[in-house]
């Protein structure tokens, strides 16, 4: 049964709506991602599951319980974020933590977060003193402090460098690990599909597609494109005889074959007596299958 159920989600902020019948189901265990560009209605969408918004048309179920109803219990299994503004600049991060360990029954051991959090040297540094990586760990400690079912991460690793942006992924799958459910917003590509077990791609408030990195790729194109040279010239039909191949193509010196199945090993095979060099495959990734279902680029 799913842990997360979003049914026909509407919010409407002075007559415009910006959630626009958002339907998704997340199963427990799941890393889901909500992928979309700014202002697409990423987080009014998990604002709403978290019971900070009430919803305008629609119902959302989390862990069976109703967020606008059932506020109180549904703080016990979900956790979110806070935002930065949220937390006084001189509180230390030990102060954080064990103040934010008060609010529930059954919280976590939050020096043990710290550790996991790489948080444990930090303890007695106030919040301004912390840097942005630093920050961002702190606030998926206090997401964890309730031992939650769920965890809600909203754009966790924007502002982060590359380095510290890999740390927070490989945290995020630690977090996981533990059994918790994970729902996060995000407008990176690569941390979509390094991360998201499945991806709700939204587009000016409604759903454009459901699915797993790969299958939303799959969806777009399947097919293969392979292009290399040769020393020699090359006689199509030692290509386009092949079943693997749709097409052979020319670009100036290059040649260029679509097809699909086992394409790489049959054009290889068919061309083993030539010389052939730069070979190169291009594949589809999900900026590709992005454009497609939306029609633009997510930067744009
Ligand atoms: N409190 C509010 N009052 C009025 N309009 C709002 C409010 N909050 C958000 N909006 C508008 O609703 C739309 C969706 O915003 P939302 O923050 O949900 O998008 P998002 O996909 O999370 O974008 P981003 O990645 O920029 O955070 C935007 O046009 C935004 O300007």
């Amino acid at each position: 049964m799913a842990i997360i159920e979003v049914d026909n989600l509407v919010k409407r902020y002075g007559g415009h709506t910006v959630v626009d019948g958002v339907s998704f189901a997340v199963e427990p265990g799941e890393i889901f991602g909500i992928l979309g560009p700014n202002g697409a209605g990423k987080t009014t969408t998990v604002e709403c599951v978290e019971g900070l918004r009430g919803p305008d048309g629609g119902a959302i179920r989390v862990c069976g319980l109703d967020p606008q109803r059932d506020d109180g219990e549904l703080r016990q299994v979900l956790g979110g974020q806070l935002q930065e503004s949220e937390l006084p600049d001189k509180l230390k991060v030990g102060e954080a933590l064990q103040l934010y360990s008060s609010f529930y029954r059954d919280p976590a051991d939050w020096r043990e977060l710290a550790e996991i959090l790489a948080l444990e040297h930090k303890l007695g540094t106030q919040f301004r003193r912390l840097s942005g990586g630093q920050k961002q760990r702190l606030s998926i400690a206090l997401a964890l402090l309730g031992n939650p079912k769920v965890a809600m991460l909203d754009e966790l690793t924007t502002g982060l460098d590359p380095q510290a942006r890999r740390d927070v992924w490989g945290l995020v799958e630690r977090i996981r690990a533990r059994g918790v459910t994970i729902l996060l917003v995000t407008h990176f590509m690569e941390e979509a599909e390094r991360l998201c077990d499945r991806l709700a791609v939204i587009d000016a408030g409604q759903v454009v597609a459901v699915d797993s990195p790969a299958g939303l790729v799959a969806r777009v194109d399947d097919r293969q494109r392979l292009r290399f040279r040769t020393a020699a010239p090359l006689d199509d039909a030692v290509l386009t005889g092949l079943p693997e191949v749709a097409a052979v193509e020319r670009s100036g010196s290059q040649i260029v074959v679509t097809g699909g199945g086992n394409l790489l090993l049959a054009v290889a095979s068919a061309l083993a007596g030539h010389q052939i060099a730069g070979l190169r495959m291009d594949q589809t990734t999900l900026d590709d299958a992005f454009v497609a279902l939306t029609g633009r680029s997510i930067e744009s």
